[in-house]
């Protein structure tokens, strides 16, 4: 079994699970858009392209790239996978039992790519040619039977590895429930990580990658807003202080709307002491330092220190064993900041200490990086930006280079 893991935001990155979005997306319409969790409808081949150029930025500069379709594939050669699959995604109380039982035998008949596109792209009503019942007369000719996941896309929100473990999410939106049926089943079947121990789980309270920030080793920020719960970051933190996997977990409250849905699309870590932020968070953003007085037999019966709410930037440093946490702000007036926050100019993606990829389209916030000594690797996102997620949203790194002692 090859090693993986990360503990931190910056350590060269090694190995990361793109999406690169396929037939999901064109299942978008201007009647579904938004409860898809989409602002627009992507041009698709365009976001191929796009996709696909931020996939060699990584690979020039030695990320291994690996796609989760590919990985679902190879994990659906087996037997158990592909039973275990087709009966997660047919769980849906809206199919009723002869549709059910009329799918899953279809479902089987199909090769690993087939059923791969399935469970990715979805099953419309109109796109089944038997099992014709009741539940399939009534329902309209486009409503699914498997929901589509365009959101795949944004592969750091449906697992997050923390030191050596993954934790298979809880996604709160109903349109991306199932994305962890998939990552649960490639982390738990594929032989490449056959052996992993897992946290959380889907079936926990909610908690979404986005909102994990690995500020430094041991040392854990959790979003808690839109997508993330005060029930899931606790969860979270008995199970990352149980593990030994940090020492301190920082449960940071963010507006529950939109524009901040996750923690990583208002700050993203850029150096081992810099983070980039949007200004007009920065200094309202507070956290409360969790931590753990002394390890005890069970997860549940673990005593959580909460400490009393400080500014994040304060929090963190002390949490770090830092004197500051340098912040470099999104954009240059208010305006700029807003539209840049907006495109995702604080969603970063760390390819190591001082290097981060960005959307070219964020200018004031690139030169605000570079002024402060990080290589911005910029790439084209028009398409891609249209479900609201930068690199970092797009990636989720199954193993980065442990920071040297140093720092
Ligand atoms: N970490 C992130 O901020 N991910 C972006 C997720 C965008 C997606 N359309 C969503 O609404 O969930």
């Amino acid at each position: 079994m090859a090693t993986h893991g990360a503990d931190s935001e910056v350590g060269q990155l090694q190995t990361v699970m793109l999406h690169r979005p396929g037939p999901e997306l064109k299942r978008l319409t201007p009647r579904n858009n938004d409860k898809l969790l989409f602002d627009g409808i992507p041009w698709v081949s365009r976001a191929q392209e796009e996709h696909d150029a931020f996939a060699e930025a990584l690979s020039t500069r030695g990320v291994e790239v690996l796609y989760l379709t590919d990985l679902l594939t190879e994990t659906l050669q087996s037997e158990v996978a592909r039973n275990h699959a087709i009966t997660t995604a047919l769980a849906g109380l809206h199919l009723g039992d002869t549709l059910r039982a009329y799918l899953a035998t279809a479902l089987r008949d199909h090769s690993a790519e087939e059923l791969t596109e399935y469970l990715t792209a979805g099953i419309r009503n109109d796109e089944v040619r038997g099992g014709h019942g009741l539940v399939t007369s009534l329902l309209a000719h486009d409503d699914f039977l498997i929901d589509p996941l365009p959101n795949l896309l944004f592969t750091r929100d449906s697992s997050v590895w923390v030191r050596d473990r993954v934790a298979v999410t809880s996604l709160a939106m109903p349109a991306r429930a199932r994305e962890t049926q998939l990552t649960e089943l490639i982390y738990t079947e594929h032989p490449r990580f056959r052996g992993t121990r897992k946290i959380h789980g889907w079936h926990h309270e909610h908690v979404e990658g986005g909102d994990v920030l690995l500020l430094a080793p041991g040392v854990i920020a959790v979003g808690v807003g839109e997508r993330t719960t005060p029930a899931g970051v606790e969860r979270l933190a008995r199970q990352v202080f149980h593990a030994q996997l940090a020492h301190t977990v920082l449960a940071v409250p963010i507006a529950q709307e939109r524009a901040t849905m996750h923690l990583d699309t208002v700050c993203t870590m850029v150096d081992v002491d810099k983070i980039v932020m949007y200004p007009a968070v920065a200094d309202s953003l507070q956290a409360y330092a969790v931590t753990v007085p002394e390890a005890t037999e069970t997860e549940d019966s673990l005593h959580l220190d909460v400490s009393p709410a400080e500014p994040f930037l304060v929090a963190a440093a002390k949490a770090m064993g830092i004197d500051t946490l340098h912040q470099i702000d999104t954009g240059l007036d208010p305006v700029t900041a807003e539209r840049e926050q907006w495109d995702d100019g604080n969603n970063t993606l760390a390819l190591a200490p001082r290097v981060a990829v960005a959307y070219e389209r964020n200018d004031e916030t690139n030169d605000r990086l570079e002024e402060a000594g990080i290589e911005v690797v910029r790439i084209a996102g028009s398409e891609l930006g249209s479900g609201r997620g930068g690199p970092r949203c797009m990636s989720c790194p199954i193993s980065r280079e442990p920071l040297p002692t140093d720092g």
